[in-house]
C-alpha cells in the first residue's frame, strides 16, 4: 500500500527528529469565519497536521471544554456541510494535512458517498469517528478505498491485546492512543504504565502512534511526547483560541 498523505507528514517529522503534534479545534467556535485564519496560524507556527471537530448535540467523548465549544460552534449553525462548504473555499492555501473529527450521525445524514466524494475534493487527510467501531467500519472503509483519506482509529488505554493486534492491523494515517480513561479535557496525572503501553502500540503497529486526550501543557506535551510518536492536544488549544491567548497555543505547538 502506497503511504498516505497523513502518514508521509507524521514520519517526515519523526525522520527530522522531531515529535508529531496535532492541535484539535471546534470549527465555527466563535463563528465559522474564524476557521480559515486558525488554520493558517497553526500552519504558521508549525504543527504536522490538524484536526478539525464539528459541533455534535450528542458529544460522548467529549469533556467540557470541547462542549462549550460545539455549543457555541451550533450556535452559529455551524454543520459537518458547512464546515466542508468552508474547507473547499479555503482550498490549497493549507499545505499540511486536515482531519475532520466528526461522530458518525452527521455522516450518515450527509450521506457516506457524498460525503467521501466532498471530501476527497478537499485533498482530506484523515477521519476520526470516535462512535464508528471497527466491526461497523466496513461500508464507510470501501467508500474511502483509494481516496487517500485514512480512517484513523482509537486505542484505549483498556483495549486487550488481542483487540489492539486487529485495530493497528487495520489502523491508517496513524493510531490515536487515548491516554486516559475517560473523556477529553485537562488532567493533571497519567496511569504509571503509559511507557509500556506505547512501548507496545509502537512495536505492533505499522503506522505511527500518537498519544491524546488530557495533555495540556508543554511539560505534558513533552513528557508524553517522549513516549510516542507524537500527541493530539484538544482541549487547550481549543480554550487558548477561545481566549484569544495566541502565545498560549504556540507555547503548545513549540513546547
Ligand atoms: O481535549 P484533549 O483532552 O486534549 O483531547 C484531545 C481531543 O480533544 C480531540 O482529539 C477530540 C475531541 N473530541 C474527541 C472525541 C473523541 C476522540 C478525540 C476527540
Amino acid at each position: 500500500m502506497t503511504e498516505m498523505m497523513l502518514t508521509k507528514a507524521i514520519n517526515a517529522c519523526i525522520g527530522r527528529g522531531e515529535k508529531a503534534f496535532i492541535p484539535y479545534i471546534m470549527a465555527g467556535d466563535d463563528g465559522l469565519h474564524t476557521l480559515k485564519d486558525n488554520l493558517l496560524f497553526l500552519q504558521e507556527a508549525g504543527v504536522t497536521a490538524i484536526e478539525i471537530g464539528i459541533p455534535f448535540s450528542d458529544p460522548v467523548a467529549d469533556g467540557p471544554v470541547i462542549q462549550q465549544a460545539g455549543e457555541r460552534a451550533l450556535a452559529h449553525g455551524v454543520t459537518l456541510r458547512s464546515v466542508v462548504e468552508e474547507l473547499t473555499a479555503i482550498g490549497n492555501e493549507i499545505r499540511i494535512p486536515l482531519i475532520i473529527m466528526t461522530y458518525l450521525n452527521p455522516v450518515l445524514r450527509y450521506g457516506i458517498g457524498e460525503f467521501v466524494e466532498d471530501c476527497r475534493r478537499i485533498g482530506l487527510g484523515g477521519l476520526i469517528i470516535p462512535d464508528l467501531p471497527l466491526e461497523e467500519s466496513g461500508l464507510l472503509r470501501s467508500a474511502l478505498d483509494g481516496s487517500g483519506i485514512a480512517l484513523v482509529p482509537l486505542v484505549s488505554l483498556t483495549s486487550p491485546n488481542e483487540r489492539i493486534q486487529k485495530i493497528t492491523a487495520t489502523g491508517e494515517g496513524f493510531i490515536y492512543a487515548v491516554t486516559v480513561n475517560g473523556i477529553t479535557g485537562v488532567r493533571n496525572e497519567f496511569e504509571d504504565n503509559l511507557a509500556l503501553h506505547f512501548e507496545h502500540l509502537k512495536a505492533v503497529s505499522p503506522v505511527p502512534v500518537l498519544a491524546g486526550f488530557g495533555i495540556s501543557t508543554p511539560e505534558q506535551v513533552r513528557a508524553i511526547g517522549g513516549l510516542a510518536d507524537g500527541v493530539i492536544v484538544g482541549s487547550a488549544i481549543v480554550d487558548a483560541f477561545h481566549r484569544q491567548d495566541l502565545a498560549g497555543v504556540k507555547a503548545l505547538v513549540n513546547a
